[in-house]
């Protein structure tokens, strides 16, 4: 398929930079944003108390979306997360109470402004809340008046429903009306704020579309959808999940550092390809460094494990985190030449023991002697002094340790 070159700076980026999926209606929408600021909408449920980092790549779509003119609408699912989004999962969501969502979006809303900037202005960035309108919707009604518009036949087509019902897995009726409630909110921004376009990650389709054709149903308008790839890494896992769980954007749920040790760890191949997604550097530096070999690639992923973490937690706290890094792994100039253990997911989730930790490293000879070692106060980790046996935390084995018995003799430990 050819595809015309865009005219508008968003799509534009959005191409050459890697966001691009898929776009209900590629010329159309080009054509809006050359007209003027255009409003754009990303929903996010509440389903946990932070966002993680397989958010954050529509979240930079938003920032470009306000960097090249137009006005992101950031739209928190206080009423859709009490439905639960059903699209490509294999089952229900556990039911959160309201408390639990209202807390969920307290956490969650923090991150936003670090990348955008709201206020009332044409291209400010907007925070809303779904439960708005959502709440207070009487049943009869909704029913008669967007209810009536759905294909039921047509929504039991869209994939994103498709594998469990193949599978003849439960979707409960619940979760059926999530897509409805969805298009409604798409409706809802653009009969409030103007919003013409709708974007999310390739999963989102099915909802978004639904949306697209509510509209031209109820008001006759045509609104857009924009949808990004779900990333995975090239070692096939989804990207934002590290083997040991999310990574979270929130500080209070992983340390710049532990932030910065992941995109550090990034594996060779996908270093140009996240600089692109993830950074702000220029397209042509991001390449020039992604295609950078041996040694040398692991400059690039400081560049952007700094980069990316100066976007969220600030320049400092990415000077910080690279400067513990140093000192964690290279202090008395052994840097890469210490033995490193790897502990997989497996083993960080069912707990491991700081003793388990020195014998495997070869500090130990069993665990006898390593409780010795901490008796005696000759163990550190993290240049710490550690006297008492205790399970290491999936956090603390995120960021890497270093561990020492006595002066002379180190090793790594790093999470697979
Ligand atoms: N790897 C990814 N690449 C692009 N977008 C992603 C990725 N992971 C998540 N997203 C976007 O963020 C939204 C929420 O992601 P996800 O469903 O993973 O969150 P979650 O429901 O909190 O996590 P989980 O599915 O593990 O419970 C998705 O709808 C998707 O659009
Ligand atoms: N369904 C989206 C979140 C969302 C909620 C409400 C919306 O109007 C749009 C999107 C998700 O699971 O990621």
């Amino acid at each position: 398929m050819t595809r015309t070159q865009p005219r508008s700076d968003f799509l534009q980026v959005m191409l050459e930079r890697g966001y691009y999926a898929d776009c209900t209606n590629l010329e159309g929408l080009d054509a809006a944003l050359c007209a003027g600021p255009v409003p754009a909408y990303i929903g996010y449920d509440a389903t946990a108390a932070s966002l993680h980092v397989g958010h954050l790549l529509n979240i930079m779509m938003l920032r470009w979306l306000q960097k090249t003119g137009h006005r992101p609408i950031t739209l928190m699912g206080g009423g859709t997360t009490k439905v639960g989004d059903p699209s490509f999962r294999s089952e229900e969501r556990p039911l959160l109470t309201p408390e639990q969502i209202d807390a969920n979006i307290a956490g969650m809303k923090g991150v936003f402004a670090r990348y955008l900037s709201y206020g009332e202005g044409p291209t400010d960035a907007l925070m809303l809340n779904n439960a708005e309108w959502l709440d207070g919707l009487n049943y009869l009604d909704f029913l008669r008046d967007v209810g009536r518009h759905f294909s039921v036949n047509r929504m039991l087509s869209f994939e994103s429903v498709k594998t469990r019902l193949d599978r003849e897995q439960s979707l409960s009726f619940l979760e059926f009306n999530y897509m409805i409630l969805q298009a409604y909110d798409f409706v809802e921004l653009h009969r409030r704020h103007g919003c013409l376009l709708q974007m999310g990650g390739s999963d989102q389709w099915g909802n978004i579309v639904s949306g697209i054709d509510l509209a031209r149903r109820v008001d006759g308008v045509e609104l857009y959808g924009l949808t990004s790839p779900l990333l995975t890494t090239s070692d096939g896992r989804k990207m934002g999940k590290s083997a040991s769980g999310a990574v979270w954007l929130s500080a209070a749920m992983l340390s710049p550092y532990g932030f910065w040790q992941f995109w550090r760890n990034t594996t060779d191949a996908d270093v140009g390809r996240f600089l692109k997604l993830y950074t702000e550097l220029p397209v042509a530096e991001c390449e020039r460094l992604g295609a950078l070999g041996g040694s040398e690639i692991n400059a690039a992923k400081i560049i952007l494990a700094n980069e990316v973490t100066a976007l969220l937690h600030g320049r400092e706290a990415a000077q910080a985190a690279e400067r513990t890094a140093r000192e964690v792994f290279e202090a008395g100039g052994v840097g890469e030449e210490l033995p490193t253990i790897i502990v997989t997911a497996e083993q960080a989730a069912a707990g491991i023991a700081n003793t388990a930790l020195f014998v495997q490293a070869g500090l130990a000879a069993s665990g006898k002697e390593a409780r010795r070692l901490l008796a005696e106060g000759a163990a550190r980790i993290n240049d710490i002094v550690v006297t008492e046996p205790r399970l290491m935390t999936v956090e603390e084995l995120r960021g890497g340790l270093k561990l020492s018995a006595g002066r002379k003799r180190h090793a790594l430990v790093r999470l697979e």
